[in-house]
């Protein structure tokens, strides 16, 4: 569904992404490891179309992207402080990506209105809706730029590090609402994390970005295996605290 192909990129002569290739089936997550300046940004402002590579190819159902411009490739980036539009309530906010569809007439009207109002019910923002974005916490804003993704049904979710500024309680609780989401929507989706575990718990494959390349793994046995993921020093590091 998803084919990268030989992407490379470079700032300043410097070789962030060194002919990048992988594959992403539909209804499947993959978690990127790596770190700081190890490029995991980059390669999803490259598959967003915010940047554009040196060389390669970015195929979406066997569509070629690199010359679709970002605003209608149906690929969502959503990073830490992804914004709301502050004039809008939450229910405006969530509902704008559907509104742009040219949907008109009544009966879209009231289809746009029960989509919106399911999601965030599901998201459990029923009762926030008509707050605007300065009335609702850090937690809160988040679900509700995943509620902005998530109702246009995007061909990829690019989620970079979405719950860097969460406390640890709400970084699970929102993990665990991603996760259901993801399944309900059969979202395809790349997830950029420096956290193991929720590598780990978000992905169906996990990668780790080092040098410029990609390095995926077959499966999960494989990358606790792999020294180089850090996987087995945080799993003695837990080991070690337990006694
Ligand atoms: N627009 C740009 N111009 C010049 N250099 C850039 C630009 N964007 C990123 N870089 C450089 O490319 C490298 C990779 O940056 P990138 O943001 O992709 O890393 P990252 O793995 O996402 O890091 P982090 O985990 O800290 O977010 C860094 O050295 C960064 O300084």
């Amino acid at each position: 569904m998803l084919e990268v192909k030989n992407i490379s990129k470079s700032y300043q002569n410097k070789i962030i992404l060194d002919k990048i290739s992988f594959q992403l089936t539909q209804n499947k997550i993959l978690s990127i490891l790596g770190k700081s300046g190890s490029g995991k940004t980059t390669l999803l402002k490259v598959l967003a179309g915010l940047e554009t590579p040196d060389q390669g190819q970015v195929l979406v159902d066997n569509q070629i992207m690199n010359k679709v411009p970002a605003h209608q490739r149906k690929i969502v980036y959503l990073y830490q402080e992804s914004l709301l539009f502050p004039h809008l309530n939450v229910f405006d906010n969530v509902a704008f990506g559907l509104r742009l569809q040219k949907h008109r007439g009544k009966s879209q009207k009231e289809a746009i209105q029960q989509k919106t109002e399911g999601l965030l019910e599901a998201l459990g923002l029923a009762n926030e809706a008509h707050k605007m974005p300065y009335e609702i916490s850090g937690g809160q804003k988040q679900r509700v730029s995943f509620g902005r993704a998530l109702i246009i049904k995007p061909r990829l979710l690019l989620l970079d590090e979405p719950f860097g500024n969460l406390d640890p309680d709400t970084r699970q609780q929102m993990q665990q609402l991603l996760k259901s989401m993801i399944a309900q929507y059969q979202i395809t989706g790349l997830f950029v994390t420096h956290d193991i575990k929720e590598a780990l718990l978000m992905g169906n494959q996990v990668a780790l970005m080092q040098q410029g390349c990609l390095h995926t793994f077959s499966s999960m046995e494989e990358f606790i295996a792999n020294k180089q993921t850090g996987a087995q020093a945080e799993m003695e590091f837990w080991k070690n605290l337990q006694g």
